[in-house]
């Protein structure tokens, strides 16, 4: 769907250590309010429990887990078995394999229903994703700002808008170096899906 166009990007947004990129408008307004709709109506989302500093949580978040089978996702202590792919998922994953040249077996879904949900400083580097995996961040909803700062200082912010219909791509050696946030934010109210496409070695 994409590959004829030229989509502008960003830039490497990191100053060292990896390279994120942002294509703002990966998808156009009326074609990202359409999957927006399908996916917050046609998705799983539940509220799951996870591991923090030895006691279970619920996240702030609602999530659901898609991809290949019989491969879970096990991340913060928690195993995921994934859902089969959805039309809308499938069809999302391939135009973004096209754009990448990457593969993806699986994408975290994430809703966060206002801006009191949120996700905190960590980092994408369980084993099962290789040591440089390349992970597709697409948004849909209201714009909620992406935070990532060097791992080891906890220095050099860098914030980056994620807007409605935004692919970001985090890749190289970024998350060695990096952690990043969604951090909770009271200057929007309304709802936004996020999708994490990855590929975990079997
Ligand atoms: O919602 C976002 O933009 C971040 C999601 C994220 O970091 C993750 O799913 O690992
Ligand atoms: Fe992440």
């Amino acid at each position: 769907m994409q590959k004829e166009i030229f989509i502008p990007d960003s830039g490497n947004l990191l100053p060292y250590g990896g390279e994120v990129r942002l294509y703002p408008a990966f998808y156009a307004k009326e074609q990202a309010d359409r999957i927006f709709e399908d996916l917050r109506g046609g998705l799983a989302w539940r509220q799951e429990p996870i591991w923090m500093f030895g006691k279970q949580v619920m996240q702030p978040r609602l999530t659901a887990l898609y991809g290949n089978p019989n491969q879970p996702y096990s991340y913060s202590g928690i195993s995921m078995d994934a859902l089969p792919w959805t039309s809308v998922l499938d069809e999302i994953k391939k135009n973004i394999e096209k754009f990448t040249g990457c593969q993806f077996t699986h994408v975290l879904c994430n809703f966060y229903r206002d801006g009191n949900d949120s996700m905190g400083w960590h980092r994408d580097n369980e084993a099962v994703l290789g040591r440089n995996p390349t992970i597709a961040s697409l948004t849909f909803g209201v714009t909620r700002v992406f935070q990532l700062r060097d791992y080891p200082s906890k220095k050099n912010k860098v914030e980056v808008p994620l807007s409605h219909g935004s692919l970001l791509i985090m890749a190289g050696e970024s998350q060695h170096l990096w952690e990043h946030q969604l951090p909770k934010t009271k200057k929007v109210n309304g709802p936004r899906i996020n999708l994490t496409f990855r590929k975990l070695l079997m």
